[in-house]
């Protein structure tokens, strides 16, 4: 099959390099020159595992190609993907002007019958205003269908949950157009599941709603706690063992960032209020999440009388880990109100690095190494799970004076951290006390 795709972002790219490995002919469109530059050179804009190769090799064996001329890569296709953003406006709403734009495109250069398939996430009912955007702008009388295919990929395993996702859903609203889907997405042998247009576009955000759901009463559950001795990791694992509960997305933190759950959940709420439905639970995950957001902020301002002049060594700065993706990273926040209050911020990311300073404080100075950001800090705060970060060894914290962490993504073992002489604070655990210490507050 012959399919074009309109953006190559995360989803777009993914799509399109996963769609030509299993045989389809793929074109990529993307109005950004220098990507589509970068791209025919088979350099990947994203650090994504497994995706350089895998676009190398489709590239390789002519399958895979890119351009910035819609009417090159529509021409010749028999289903266009819409994969552009749809970034949350002011009010909390989703952006969708990516969107209409790409279809005004489609539609001017449409030829033959054509299925138009939305990857990008959009409220319920834009499928509609998609066809008739496409219906009035469209140049020939030729028949055009709209297909809601909603992508659940993660970044940081996108490769991996292409051909192992759960499911994929298909959204039609004519079993031919849905089978032309279907038939495409089979060699994934990933279940599918066909439903009409508007349920697909609803099976988006309340996934999303219902993980970060998750997240946040997993994050009030650990505040608890805190307050009461008792162990969230250990509460987790007991409750995740019930398989009506499930044992992921029970991982508490400091909150959830990325450039999904924020925005979709926030969409989400403006969608129901839009037809006068009040989502309160949702309006309290928020919440939850922007309180969480600043948790290690609060404990360190009980730790020391004032931040003025010290050095915080900050490790870990993407949403998450095996990503460069800094949209709305738990970092930005955090390092923004420690300059704030006057502390001297030095970070370690292992690939973040190049985006964070697009969007961090100039002030944020940058180390190379886990050491070099450790060295002559006076706190150290982990803030994403990196690999290396997870499994460095506890000994290297004493590169600081006197090694103190406050660890947002709960990465070791309190006891260990007793054993080697760090005074530890974590999220929803007891704190680990070093009766040695003498930093002055
Ligand atoms: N990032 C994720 O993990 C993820 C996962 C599932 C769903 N989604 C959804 O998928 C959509 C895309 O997200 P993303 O993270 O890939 O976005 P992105 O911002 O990374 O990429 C969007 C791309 O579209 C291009 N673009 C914009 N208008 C265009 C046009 N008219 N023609 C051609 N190219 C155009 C931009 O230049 C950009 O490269 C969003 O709706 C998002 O919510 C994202
Ligand atoms: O138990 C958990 C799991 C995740 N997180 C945080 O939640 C955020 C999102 O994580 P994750 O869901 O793994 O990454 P995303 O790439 O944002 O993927 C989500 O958003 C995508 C975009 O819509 C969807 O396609 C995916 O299915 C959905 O998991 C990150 O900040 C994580 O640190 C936690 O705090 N605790």
């Amino acid at each position: 099959m012959k399919i074009a795709i309109i953006g190559t972002g995360y989803v777009g790219l993914v799509t399109g390099v996963s769609l030509s490995e299993i045989g389809h002919q793929v074109t990529c469109i993307d109005i950004d020159d220098g990507k589509v530059e970068r791209l025919k050179k088979g350099i990947s804009p994203i650090h994504e595992p497994g995706l350089s190769e895998l676009m190398s090799k489709n590239i390789e064996e002519q399958r895979l190609s890119f351009t910035t001329n819609h009417q090159d890569g529509i021409r010749e296709a028999d289903v266009v993907y819409i994969a552009v953003g749809t970034p949350e406006n002011e009010d909390g709403s989703a952006d969708l002007y990516y969107v209409e734009e790409a279809a005004k495109e489609i539609a001017k250069y449409i030829s033959k019958d054509m299925i138009v398939v939305t990857k990008s996430t959009i409220p319920v009912g834009t499928n509609d205003k998609i066809l008739q955007i496409l219906q009035k702008h469209r140049i020939y009388d030729v028949k055009v269908e709209v297909v809601s295919n909603p992508e659940f990929l993660r970044e940081g395993s996108a490769i991996h949950d292409s051909f192992y996702g759960d499911r994929i859903v298909i959204g039609a609203e004519s079993e031919e157009a849905a089978t032309v889907i279907e038939e495409i997405n089979r060699p994934f042998g990933v279940p599918i599941f066909k439903t009409d247009i508007k349920s697909a576009e609803m099976i988006k955000y309340a996934s999303n709603a219902f993980l970060a759901t998750k997240i946040s009463f997993i994050n009030e559950i650990s505040n608890i706690c805190e307050l009461l001795d008792a162990n969230i990791e250990n509460v987790a694992k007991g409750m995740g063992l019930d398989k009506r509960i499930g044992e992921q997305f029970l991982k508490a933190g400091i909150g959830y960032g990325g450039s999904c759950f924020p925005k979709d959940t926030k969409a989400l709420i403006q969608i129901a209020g839009n037809v006068k439905y009040d989502f309160e639970l949702l309006k309290g995950v928020v919440n939850v999440n922007q309180k969480q957001q600043r948790i290690l902020i609060d404990k360190l301002n009980s730790y020391f009388f004032s931040l003025k002049g010290k050095r915080i060594a900050v490790l870990g700065l993407a949403f998450k880990p095996d990503t460069d993706d800094m949209r709305e990273a738990a970092s930005i926040k955090v390092t923004e109100e420690l300059i704030k209050q006057g502390a001297e911020v030095i970070a370690y990311d292992p690939v973040a690095v190049k985006n964070a300073k697009g969007v961090l404080d100039p002030r944020v100075q940058f180390a190379s190494s886990i050491e070099e950001a450790l060295g002559g800090s006076d706190a150290a705060m982990i803030l994403t799970e990196w690999k290396e970060i997870k499994t460095m060894d506890p000994q290297l914290f004493h590169c600081m004076d006197q090694p103190l962490v406050f660890d947002g993504r709960n990465c070791f073992d309190p006891e260990s951290m007793k054993n080697n002489q760090v005074e530890y604070h974590s999220i929803g655990r007891p704190a680990v006390a070093v009766p040695s210490r003498t930093v002055p507050l």
